[in-house]
């Protein structure tokens, strides 16, 4: 639940270089196999077929017969639209071809720029307005994010960031539990970086689980929603069926104890 009462799905369905080409197939797939919350973004190009997959499995003649309110979908706001974020969105409303947008991020707080204020207050604006559901940041740190909630009105929904047993980020996300922001974990799996984690293996084995099931599974126990990225239906599916089964505190820490603070991805304080 975010803190304004709309209900996000824990697992969402990544896609991040999911081809334009492909991403209605594997959107379309995810949600078969039961994914009701998926992430796209300007900079992806794949807003349309994204958009096309949710359109389809709400439409009458779907075989899926899912509502357009079953499927909470993420955009974001490229860096170089901050000062043009009401446009930006009507953008990417208009390529997705859906009414209402769930939620709407800004991607990176893009320091050097000094824009990430301004562009909060245009995301503020649609907010009121009910053109979207819920909005929130992406990348943000403490430091950025203490700046949002002296200057501005609407606390985030969430902050989506790099997050996986290699960058664990336990001071930001006790930031977040203390104002009521969800955190999001991009790159859960480290981008396959963490698949090949002896240790990893050696809890997964013995529970029968994979490691990426492993690794999701201690992500939803951190009280942390997951975006997991993947291109064939097996690992779609193997990555939402996280549920039966459940994590000791022993495992937990086995877990936590990998973490050393290695960023897969962009630095947001170096942009
Ligand atoms: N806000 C932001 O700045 C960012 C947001 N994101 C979001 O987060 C999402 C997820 O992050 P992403 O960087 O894609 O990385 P992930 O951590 O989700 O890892 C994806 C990689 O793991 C592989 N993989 C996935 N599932 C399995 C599995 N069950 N078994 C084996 N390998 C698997 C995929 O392979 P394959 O595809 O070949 O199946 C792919 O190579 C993105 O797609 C995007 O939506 C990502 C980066 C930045
Ligand atoms: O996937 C995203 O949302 C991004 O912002 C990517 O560009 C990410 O920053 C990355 O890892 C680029 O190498």
């Amino acid at each position: 639940m975010l803190n304004n009462g709309v209900t996000m799905p824990t697992v969402g369905f990544g896609t991040y270089q999911v081809p334009p080409e492909r991403a209605a197939e594997l959107v379309g797939l995810a949600l078969e196999a039961g994914y009701r919350h998926v992430d796209t973004a300007a900079l992806y190009r794949n807003e349309a077929g994204v958009g096309a997959a949710v359109r389809e499995a709400a439409a009458e003649a779907g075989d899926l017969r899912l509502r357009r309110e079953d499927v909470f979908v993420t955009t974001k706001l490229w860096n170089d639209r901050h000062d043009d974020a009401r446009a930006a969105f009507a953008r990417s409303r208009e390529t997705l071809g859906l009414t209402t947008v769930d939620q709407y991020l800004i991607h990176w707080p893009v320091p050097s720029a000094d824009r990430y204020v301004h562009a909060w207050r245009q995301l503020e604006a649609l907010y009121h307005e009910g053109a979207v559901r819920s909005i929130g940041v992406s990348n943000f740190t403490v430091g950025q994010l203490e700046r949002l909630l002296a200057e501005t009105d609407v606390i985030p929904a969430v902050n989506q960031v790099e997050l996986h047993p290699y960058l664990q980020q336990d001071d930001l996300l006790a930031f977040h539990a203390a104002h009521g922001i969800v955190t999001v974990a991009w790159s859960p799996l480290g981008r396959g970086a963490c698949l090949h984690d002896a240790e990893l293996a050696s809890i997964a084995g013995p529970l029968g689980v994979s490691i990426a099931q492993l690794i999701l599974r201690w992500h939803l126990q951190r009280g942390t929603v997951v975006i997991p990225k993947a291109s064939s239906a097996e690992r779609i599916a193997q990555n939402v069926d996280l549920f039966s089964f459940r994590l000791d505190d022993e495992t937990m820490a086995r877990i936590a104890a990998l973490d050393r603070g290695d960023r897969g991805g962009p630095d947001p304080e170096q942009m």
